[in-house]
């Protein structure tokens, strides 16, 4: 084992310097104040609250293979030393001269297309060899080995280059470049286009801000990337140009970029998209989480990646035990905070601070302090990166002044507690590029929200007429407690709704299972909970239901955000009951929202929902109340094969609890019964003839249902009954064609919201005053009795 890290080295503050810049938007959308009470939610809402790094989980060993995690062979086998790239980098790189700042728009992509045919012939010759290639070879790359098959099948297919001309002038790596159009990504989002002349070229540090599912994971990766393969390309020229290899310098592979996100799907989704984007580039990318096991983490570790993405609490359990590669970080160029604001959000950030501690330190207009520096390359050495991304971050209008200064406050016990002090400690420097492209609304510009007015115990008949009426696409189901997970899904899997659930309690393997399932699903179903609001990115999520409204407007945002990503498009429906109405104004206060659409509801379906949801209503009471018994049932046995528990049932209790079962198991037997029955025919709404097809006061999504039927039943005469809603309209859709704009009072919801908040203050305080006074009293009746 490694020794323990370093002693944390006393930090300077930075002098000033460089232009002062005004951030004047992006107050905090918080509305704490309204954090619910206990007895507020029947599901009791704070028993999700603690999502952060998965909450309590057992550290079952996922699998690996399934996520592109596995050992090189060599390593498994005890961890043989890297063979050195350079030469087959040199290789491959032959002619790629034409690089980074010395390049021009027209050569990189020139280059691109030179090496496609190099490559193309290489790849012929490379064949055969590869079956005999030793196994240091193998080991030198885990992600090469598998991602040549890509290269090879993406060279087949013909890509017009001139497609791609909007990213000739950020100048990447024609390595980079042959990625993106792999990728086919025409053009770089205007995120990407603003943070990579800042991060690739310039060397800043940047703060990003965008919306929701705009590619900033590429905005701050591609930096990254460009910058190794920069460094690489002009060692290997002085290399040349000098005439001898001083291969032992870079093939050791120092950790260059550490890249931190809040959640472990984050943190391994942010590794695969880099894998991609690295693929033909021998830059190693490797996820460090928890609920894998530490063991194998450590030998993932010993292939020296250069790029390491994990969550911090993992992280700062290796660091902390000493894991050399992750502390020897003198020449460690990116720091990067994904999803920023939401290591603020939680109270428990402990760990990422002692990472930030662990940093060298950086002095403004210096390299950074590299006393301890072993072997580090002249290269390698250059100032470290700051890069803080969100689509929510909530800065002061004078922090670049305050950076300057060196004076962003941090709390009295010197706790980070704000996303500016969080990167002014990780070293942040004044002329960082701020580059803030959220819009007034902070939401993704091609989302709709809407919303349904409900009681709160009729939440679940709207959920269950939503996914069956309009179950189209991809929808995810956001709870905000696990409670009201669990309540959902056992109902929804009554009414034979396939769901999956994701939340922070169940095992790391299940966790991911969930997700590669709904994502493998084209009109899947997930409830979540919060630990998939932030970064989740799933193609073809169509719909996202809010059936408990988050705690912070910032959640809201990055639920909504699992749907409209890249250039989709997709809705949000927030169910909301009285209870949540003051709430729901102040989340349309935040986003300076006077107007939300209503979600279309054609009622003549819910009476026939409602019999559904009571029945299974029923069956799940009954379910819950016998595995209940069941509990009493393991007791007894386990007292026959003397185990000892506690029971304390009599002989009487026992013989009734049996008989109870019994007569639940009849019930249980009639309900499902009659449940069954419902469920073997359409959904139909109640007025529903199949002889007239028009009627007064329809909605115009029934009317078009109506027309869409009797289109098919002109159609073909003989068809079986056309089931109305059920794979016709998605909510989208519906939502478009038919959703009403309501005006918001946010003024009179205010008015509400802080009287409330007055009246629970007044109480407050008449009970201490009755507290205080009774002390008193009883004080009094002491002393005088003495
Ligand atoms: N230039 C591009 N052109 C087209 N698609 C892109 C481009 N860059 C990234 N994408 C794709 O857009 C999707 C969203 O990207 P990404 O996850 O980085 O968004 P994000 O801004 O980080 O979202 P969030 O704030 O929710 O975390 C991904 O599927 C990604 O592959």
């Amino acid at each position: 084992m490694a020794a323990l890290p370093p002693k944390k080295k006393q930090r300077k503050r930075n002098p000033a310097r460089g232009d002062a810049g005004k951030l004047d938007r992006l107050d905090s959308l918080r509305w704490t104040s309204s954090l619910p009470d206990a007895d507020d939610d029947p599901f009791s809402a704070f028993a999700g609250l603690n999502d952060f790094e998965g909450g309590v989980l057992s550290l079952e060993e996922i699998d690996e293979s399934e996520y592109g995690l596995e050992l090189p062979k060599a390593l498994q086998r005890g961890g043989k030393k890297r063979k050195t790239q350079t030469k087959r980098k040199r290789e491959e790189s032959d002619g790629n001269e034409v690089i980074g700042d010395e390049g021009t728009d027209g050569e990189t992509m020139k280059e691109v297309k030179k090496n496609k045919k190099k490559k193309k012939k290489k790849t012929k010759k490379a064949k055969k060899p590869k079956e005999s290639m030793d196994n240091e070879e193998e080991s030198v790359n885990v992600v090469n080995t598998n991602d040549k098959t890509d290269v090879e099948k993406d060279e087949e297919d013909e890509v017009d280059d001139s497609e791609y001309h909007a990213w000739y002038e950020l100048r990447l790596h024609p390595l980079l470049m042959k990625s993106i159009s792999r990728l086919k990504f025409k053009e770089p989002t205007p995120i990407q286009k603003a943070c990579i002349p800042a991060g690739a070229h310039q060397g800043k540090d940047v703060i990003g801000a965008a919306e929701t599912g705009s590619g900033k994971t590429l905005a701050f990766g591609l930096p990254i990337l460009q910058r190794l393969l920069d460094e690489r390309d002009k060692f290997e020229r002085k290399v040349e140009e000098r005439g001898q290899a001083d291969e032992q310098i870079v093939s050791e592979g120092f950790l260059r970029a550490l890249i931190i996100t809040p959640t472990r799907e984050l943190a391994l989704q942010v590794t695969d998209h880099l894998k991609q984007v690295a693929v033909g580039t021998d830059v190693k990318v490797v996820p460090i989480v928890g609920g894998m096991s530490t063991e194998k983490q450590e030998r993932l570790l010993k292939g020296r990646p250069e790029i390491v993405v994990g969550t911090p609490g993992r992280l700062w359990e290796l660091m902390s035990g000493g894991e050399i590669h992750l502390v020897e970080l003198h020449s460690l160029s990116f720091f990067v905070l994904d999803e920023a604001d939401r290591m603020i959000d939680n109270g428990h950030f402990q760990e990422l601070q002692s990472i930030i501690d662990m940093l060298p330190m950086i002095r403004e207009g210096h390299a950074e302090d590299t006393e301890n520096c072993v072997t580090a390359s002249g290269f390698q050495r250059k100032k470290r990166q700051t890069l803080v991304f969100s689509a929510t971050i909530a800065l002061s209008s004078d922090f670049r002044k305050k950076l300057k200064r060196g004076s962003v406050k941090t709390k009295q016990d010197g706790e980070l507690n704000s996303i500016e002090a969080l990167s002014e400690r990780a070293g942040m420097r004044s002329n960082a590029a701020i580059i803030d492209l959220t819009n007034a609304s902070i939401m993704a510009n091609n989302l709709e929200e809407s919303f349904i007015e409900c009681k709160e115990e009729d939440k679940d008949a709207y959920l269950y007429y939503i996914l069956s009426v309009h179950g189209q696409g991809r929808t995810i189901v956001f709870c905000t407690s696990i409670a009201a997970l669990r309540h959902l899904s056992s109902l929804m899997k009554i009414l034979n709704v396939n769901v999956w659930t994701l939340h922070a309690q169940m095992q790391q393997r299940a966790r991911l299972k969930a997700i590669d399932r709904f994502r493998g699903s084209d009109h899947g179903i997930l409830i979540a909970t919060d630990v998939a609001a932030r970064g989740l990115d799933i193609p073809g999520v169509r719909t996202v239901v809010h059936y408990q409204l988050p705690h912070s407007a910032e959640v809201y945002v990055h639920r909504s955000g699992r749907t409209a990503r890249a250039s989709a498009d997709g809705c949000s429906i927030a169910l909301i009951s009285p209870k949540e109405s003051s709430k729901f104004a102040s989340l349309c206060k935040s986003f300076s929202k006077e107007s939300f659409k209503q979600f279309p509801i054609e009622a003549s379906y819910m009476p026939e929902v409602l019999k559904r949801i009571s029945l299974a209503r029923q069956i799940d009471r009954i379910l819950r109340k016998e595995s209940q018994a069941d509990k009493s049932w393991f007791q007894r046995n386990a007292e026959s094969i003397e185990l000892i528990v506690d029971d304390n049932d009599s002989e009487d209790e026992r013989a009734n609890n049996i008989r109870k079962k019994k007569a639940s198991s009849a019930q249980h037997k009639k309900l499902q019964q009659e449940l069954n029955s419902l469920l073997s025919r359409p959904l139909q709404p109640k007025t529903f003839s199949s002889r007239y097809l028009a009627g007064d006061g329809i909605s115009p999504l029934l009317q078009q249902q109506f027309e869409e039927l009797a289109r098919q039943k002109l159609d073909n005469k003989k068809k079986k009954m056309v089931v109305i809603g059920q794979d016709c309209v998605e909510p989208l859709q519906a939502l478009r064609s038919s959703g009403q704009e309501v005006s918001m009072d946010t003024k009179g919801a205010a008015e509400k919201r802080r009287n409330l908040d007055n009246l629970r203050r007044k109480r407050k305080e008449d009970k201490k005053r009755l507290h205080d006074q009774k002390r008193k009293e009883r004080k009094r009746l002491k002393a005088g009795g003495d």
